[in-house]
């Protein structure tokens, strides 16, 4: 079990009112599984992924990440966690502009404990012969490309995905997601991934409906399907 999160609450006050944004959350995903978060906006996504990844603390109930309890690490163990087992990859690539693709890759595999390779990995996503461009010279799916190399150059235990192809055309969504796909299958990499387009879940082995702060529902996907077959 890679992520296994059981009651998981988190409000938020913003002066003297507090809003419940998550109430009780529970989540199982197994290790090398792809996971897809569906829900309409302002409906926890985004606060559920941001504690998975140890950007932010639930205020009660159990989260575990590959066998570690998020709730027992203090703040510097939290960071650590956030840096060595955790890639981010959000919907606006967040690229340092006035650094190569290359280089940007080579920020994160210069602090890592045991780094993949990073022209291996700028390969991997394609983007070899494009390495020493800045991503000013970059299209969007190229620069989701580059911040998918630097999210998996580390090799984290989980890749956590904001709306990846948010920001993307169809046919640049889909190979994007191929791509996550065979991140998935090369690496090993469980993969949690939020999403408004529920066309996307047919490519999930589990996938989560979060409503108004709750798992409204969920279901296991016996046959993933390929990502280059699915159509919105
Ligand atoms: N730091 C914060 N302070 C106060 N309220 C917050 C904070 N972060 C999130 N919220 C509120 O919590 C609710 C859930 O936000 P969250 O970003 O998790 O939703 P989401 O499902 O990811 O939405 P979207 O799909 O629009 O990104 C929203 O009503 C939001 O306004």
């Amino acid at each position: 079990m890679l992520i296994d999160m059981a009651n998981v609450k988190k409000s938020y006050a913003t002066g003297t009112v507090i809003t419940e944004v998550l109430k009780g959350i529970g989540m199982k995903l197994d290790k090398g599984e792809i996971g897809v978060i569906l829900g309409p906006s302002g409906s926890g996504k985004s606060t559920l992924m941001n504690i998975l990844g140890g950007i932010d603390r639930a205020d009660s109930g159990r989260v575990f990440v590959d066998g570690i309890e998020l709730g027992r690490l203090n703040d510097d163990q939290l960071t650590e966690y956030r840096r060595h087992d955790i890639g981010f990859v959000f919907q606006f690539y967040n690229l340092v502009p006035n650094l190569t693709a290359v280089e940007n890759v080579e920020v994160v595999s210069n602090i890592g404990k045991s780094p993949l390779d990073t022209d291996e990995v700028l390969a991997a996503v394609g983007m070899k012969d494009k390495k020493h461009r800045f991503p000013r010279e970059l299209s969007g799916g190229e620069q989701q490309r580059v911040s998918i190399a630097r999210a998996i150059v580390k090799n984290p235990k989980l890749l956590l995905c904001d709306e990846p192809t948010g920001a993307l055309d169809f046919h640049t969504s889909r190979s994007i997601l191929q791509l996550l796909q065979r991140v998935n299958r090369t690496y090993g990499t469980t993969i949690l991934m939020i999403t408004h387009n529920a066309a996307i879940a047919a490519m999930a082995n589990r996938v989560f409906k979060v409503r108004s702060g709750e798992i409204a529902d969920q279901s296991v996907n016996p046959n993933p399907v390929p990502a280059e077959r699915i159509e919105w």
